[in-house]
């Protein structure tokens, strides 16, 4: 029986795993760090909630996700705000935002214990 505290550590183990993964592919370079809003100077007149790996990781470590699914809202996220900002003629990006989106989904599809994800909202529901 996985206590509370240890359910939340497998998880963040689970998603640091997810995201290393993600994070040593070449083609998500440009979603490692924030947007540089000195480089893009209107990116935070356009986007409202930027996000980006080195971002999550950090949240995994604060111990800001509590379920998977919150996890890859995160991911979600990166990959909106990439379609947002970036006009169609910036094919390259917008095809790699859906690629990150669309891998992150495949590893946790592949990798996670249904069972995990419900002893986590447990969890929740249980605070
Ligand atoms: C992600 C993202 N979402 O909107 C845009 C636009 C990008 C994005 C962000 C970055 N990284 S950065 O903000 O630190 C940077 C911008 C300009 C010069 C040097 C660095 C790079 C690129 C790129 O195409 O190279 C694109």
């Amino acid at each position: 029986e996985l206590s509370e505290e240890s359910t939340m550590r497998s998880l963040r183990l689970f998603l640091r795993d997810v995201l290393t993964r993600l994070a040593q592919d070449r083609r998500f370079k440009v979603f490692l760090k924030p947007v540089d809003l000195e480089e893009v100077e209107d990116y935070a007149d356009v986007i409202e909630n930027p996000m980006d790996i080195s971002t999550m990781m950090n949240r995994i470590d604060q111990h800001k996700y509590q379920n998977v699914a919150s996890f890859l809202s995160d991911i979600n996220l990166i990959c909106s705000n990439a379609l947002e900002y970036n006009p169609d003629f910036y094919k390259s990006l917008r095809h790699r935002a859906c690629l990150l989106k669309d891998m992150a989904h495949a590893i946790v599809e592949e990798d996670l214990d249904p069972n995990f994800e419900r002893k986590c909202n447990e969890v929740i529901d249980a605070q």
